[in-house]
């Protein structure tokens, strides 16, 4: 069986030399005639699989991407194909809520904010919106949930509309980019409703760029707008509308959801799928393969507050080493460069954090770190 891979799938020899033959291939550069070979086709989100790339393939009987979005499969064609499709839903989405994390408290830091007196309005309350629902609460932050599909599913969790939240102090994108149904995602934010935003409010999208009309958000800028901007999802990837960079707080190339768990959680959930879909049973796990992390514990002595927070989620994860590098990188490299040679970032749970025998809060345990043994 041959088993084609994306060369930037951590671990990937390690779970799938078992199963088969393996070819890599470069995510952008895969052809209808290279993919006319694979069996198993194992994509991250720069691959589009549709009728175009497998027209030529009859023996396919799998493909998986090794992401949470899956805007760049056709499901429909597989589904006609009876070609079992897998995706890795949640791999990286503790990442991205770290990431969402980190720049509030460097923002947080850079124009003196009370993290804590902040309104968040959360867009999208899927796996990721919760994530950082529950980091949000851990630090007390008032956070509001937009997401018309998981209230008319009947999720009983409080939802406001997407007119409520984005009225907050900072709003965070966090839905897949549809552009059919009901509530369709592309430019959720355009031209109108990002008139409407005000100079305090930070908007941040680490979702997929095309949520937000990145022309009407670069003329607004343009024009003088004060609204802060983290940017980690661009429109038409990798071709950027650089212009947009300099007016941004933080900007950086579609890596919130790159720690190494978060990348590596993908290649084990479609090692789990694939070994379901040949009714194998799996034997191998992520934790035999994930190096410790650089930092693995931290004691802290004395009573947990937002001092302590900014310089622990800093020392495992600062989200200005990735700005820097995006700003000096990107073109002498270019984007897809810098996501390949994206350094190693760890997530919160790779840390054990120690706390005094009288801590008065267990913020640390629920924002993610790890508990002492
Ligand atoms: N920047 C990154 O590295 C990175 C990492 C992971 C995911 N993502 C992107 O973020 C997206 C969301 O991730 P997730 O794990 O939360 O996915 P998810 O599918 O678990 O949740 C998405 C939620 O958005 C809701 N939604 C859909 N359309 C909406 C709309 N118009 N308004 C409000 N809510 C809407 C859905 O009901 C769902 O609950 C992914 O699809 C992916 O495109 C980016
Ligand atoms: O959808 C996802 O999981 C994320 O956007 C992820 O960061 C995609 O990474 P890529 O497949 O582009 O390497």
């Amino acid at each position: 069986m041959k088993i084609y891979y994306d060369e930037n799938m951590p671990f990937a020899r390690e779970f799938f030399s078992g199963l088969g033959e393996l070819v890599p291939f470069a995510g952008r550069e895969l052809s209808p005639q290279i993919a006319a070979d694979a069996d198993v086709l194992l994509v991250r989100s720069i691959t589009r699989v549709n009728e175009a790339l497998l027209a030529e393939n009859e023996n396919i009987q799998f493909v998986g991407t090794a992401t949470i979005g899956v805007d760049h499969i056709d499901q429909d064609y597989l589904s006609r194909r009876n070609i079992a499709f897998s995706a890795a839903p949640g791999c990286n989405a503790v990442s991205v809520a770290e990431y969402v994390l980190s720049a509030l408290v460097v923002l947080a830091e850079r124009y003196l904010l009370n993290l804590s007196a902040l309104t968040v309005g959360i867009v999208g309350a899927g796996n990721t919106g919760t994530r950082l629902s529950e980091k949000l609460a851990a630090l007390g932050i008032k956070y509001y949930l937009c997401d018309p599909l998981l209230a008319e599913q009947g999720d009983e969790r409080d939802f406001s509309s997407l007119e409520h939240v984005l009225s907050c102090d900072v709003i965070s994108l966090h839905v897949p980019l549809t552009t059919a149904g009901e509530y369709p995602s592309h430019h959720l934010l355009n031209r109108e409703n990002l008139a409407r935003l005000t100079d305090r409010q930070i908007l941040i999208n680490a979702c997929r760029g095309e949520v937000v009309d990145n022309q009407a958000l670069l003329t607004l800028k343009q024009q003088g707008h004060g609204l802060k901007l983290v940017w980690d999802v661009w429109e038409n990837e990798p071709d950027i509308l650089q212009p947009l960079i300099e007016h941004t707080e933080i900007a950086t190339a579609h890596i919130a959801g790159y720690s190494l768990e978060g990348k590596a959680r993908g290649t084990e959930m479609l090692y789990l799928a694939l070994c379901k879909q040949l009714k194998i049973k799996p034997n191998l796990t992520l934790e035999q393969f994930l190096p410790p992390a650089a930092i693995t514990y931290v004691e802290i002595k004395q009573h947990f507050d937002e001092i302590i927070l900014n310089q622990l989620v800093k020392m495992v994860y600062d989200v200005r080493r990735d700005d820097g590098i995006f700003r000096q990188q990107l073109n002498s490299q270019g984007f897809d460069m810098l996501r390949k040679n994206y350094p190693v970032r760890r997530e919160f749970s790779a840390v054990t954090v120690a706390l005094p025998e009288q801590a008065s809060s267990d913020v640390p345990h629920q924002l993610g770190f790890n508990f002492p043994r």
